[in-house]
């Protein structure tokens, strides 16, 4: 058994996000490589009519978990859902399970956050800065706690050209965009957003990077590490390549490609395309755990997960990368023949949404009317290009992260653990 599974055995582990798209697969590489381990703790809101059981339930019977069953099949008992809301300052969370958490809890892993390029600030505020502050207060009352790993994103301080593995200063304390979300209306918070998130694109990104200051502010004497991936995508391996349960990101476009409804993006072919999948970033959580609570570093360290400068690869091949696979394993009841062209200013980008977007998806519904069925593609194309407009900024820039940590993890790691987190890179 790896060094790090080895570690994570018998230990009790407190996952925020656990039902999102790297919280599922963060559980099922502990279940599947750590069985012994005490417990899981997820925190889950009621959503959608669910219980949080039912919510958990469905969770582990999707096909990500499929081989976990086999070598864990206690899995059910392994993980304790916690009701909780981190939309809530106290984060909803019981009297009786805070105290099992706070007395229990080995490890911490805060994935939980807003990732909605659009949200309102008050909410991104909320669910990113403020609820992080609410877990380091929690992690500090925590007398078994032996690391803290915060998830933050490589794009959080994206108005930078070359990032290092440093937290950066906002121009506004965290502290006061908390208190000002107190008082202020939405509708202020709304006008002054612009000049509040400055030179970054969007709530998201600031948001995250103050989540960062609030873990460097408020961390105190907690052991704590945080990992920033940049664009997450679907698995490359672990436990089976392609899994993906989200429309997020690339997902969303890529599949848009392969339905034929996208058919020209305005992206800078030579731009780096700095995709990580998903059990990459899990491989290196895991790995970044485990440093952090056996080496003890005497600093809160900063891990850039990111492939630009190890494994390069820049949007013109991904594109073509992608047609490429259409080609041969087509999806099905596509809506023309996947193509798709880089644009490369916003008169043509214009010109193409026109004569390849709109207009074919309000002939296709205006042919849909007159069978006396109800039209879909004008409105999905219309969220679809409102998606790319949110996405554009990231297809054409380009950035620089430094790796130092990543790479003197990678150093410490044993031969196994080593080729296991270097495989998928
Ligand atoms: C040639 C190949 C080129 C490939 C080119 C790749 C470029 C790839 C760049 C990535 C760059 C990220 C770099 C940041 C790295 C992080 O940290 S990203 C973290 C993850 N965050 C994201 O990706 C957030 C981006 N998405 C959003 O913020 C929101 O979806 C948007 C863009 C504001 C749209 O909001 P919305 O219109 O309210 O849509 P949303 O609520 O998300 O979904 C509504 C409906 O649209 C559907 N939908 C959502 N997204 C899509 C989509 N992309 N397509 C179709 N339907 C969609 C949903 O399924 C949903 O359907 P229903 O449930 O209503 O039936
Ligand atoms: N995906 C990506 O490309 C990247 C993601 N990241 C970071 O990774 C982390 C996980 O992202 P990802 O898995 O993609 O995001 P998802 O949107 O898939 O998951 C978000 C998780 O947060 C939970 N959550 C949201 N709001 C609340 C709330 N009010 N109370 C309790 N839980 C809540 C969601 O629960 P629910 O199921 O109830 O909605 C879900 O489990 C985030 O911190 C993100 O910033 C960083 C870089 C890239």
């Amino acid at each position: 058994m790896s060094m790090i599974a080895a570690f994570y055995g018998g230990k009790s582990i407190l996952i925020t996000g656990a039902t999102g798209f790297m919280g599922k697969v963060l559980i099922e590489k502990l279940l599947r490589t750590s069985s012994e381990l005490r417990a899981i703790y997820v925190l889950v809101r009621p959503k959608a009519g669910q219980t949080l059981q039912q919510r958990v339930h469905q969770m582990l019977d999707c096909k990500l978990f499929d081989k976990v069953k086999e070598v864990c099949p206690d899995l059910h008992a392994k993980i304790r859902p916690i009701s909780a809301d981190l939309d809530h300052n106290d984060l909803a969370i019981g009297k009786e399970d805070m105290q099992e958490l706070l007395s229990c809890t080995n490890i911490v892993f805060h994935c939980a956050a807003t990732v909605r390029f659009d949200d309102h600030l008050r909410h991104a505020v909320q669910l990113n800065v403020k609820a992080t502050q609410q877990l380091l207060l929690m992690a500090s009352q925590m007398p078994k706690l032996e690391a803290f790993i915060h998830i933050s994103t490589a794009f959080a301080n994206c108005n930078l050209k070359h990032i290092d593995e440093v937290v950066y200063p906002c121009p506004v304390e965290p502290k006061q965009i908390m208190d000002s979300m107190e008082w202020l209306d939405d509708s202020i918070i709304e006008e002054i957003t612009p000049k509040l998130i400055g030179d970054r694109p969007n709530t998201y990104t600031y948001t995250k990077a103050l989540g960062e200051m609030v873990v460097q502010q408020e961390s105190g004497n907690l052991n704590m590490a945080i990992v920033r991936p940049s664009i997450v995508g679907a698995t490359w391996q672990e436990p089976f390549p392609g899994w993906v349960d989200n429309l997020n990101g690339p997902s969303g476009l890529i599949i848009a490609t392969g339905k034929g409804l996208l058919r020209s993006i305005r992206a800078t072919p030579m731009a780096v395309a700095d995709l990580i999948p998903v059990d990459t970033v899990v491989n290196l959580t895991l790995a970044v755990g485990w440093y952090t609570a056996v080496h003890r570093p005497k600093s809160t360290l900063i891990y850039h997960c990111t492939s630009g400068n190890l494994n390069p690869c820049k949007w013109g091949d991904m594109g073509l990368q992608v047609l490429a696979t259409f080609e041969k394993i087509p999806l099905e009841r596509a809506f023309r023949r996947p193509y798709a062209d880089f644009t490369t200013n916003s008169i043509t980008t214009h010109y193409w949404n026109t004569v390849s977007h709109r207009a074919p998806a309000l002939i296709y519904d205006f042919y849909l009317r007159l069978t006396g069925r109800k039209p879909r593609f004008t409105k999905l194309m219309n969220r679809l290009l409102k998606t790319i407009s949110m996405l554009e900024y990231f297809i054409n820039n380009s950035w620089e992260w430094s790796t130092g940590n990543m790479e003197m993890l990678m150093s410490e790691l044993s031969p196994e653990d080593k080729r296991e987190l270097r495989s998928t890179y």
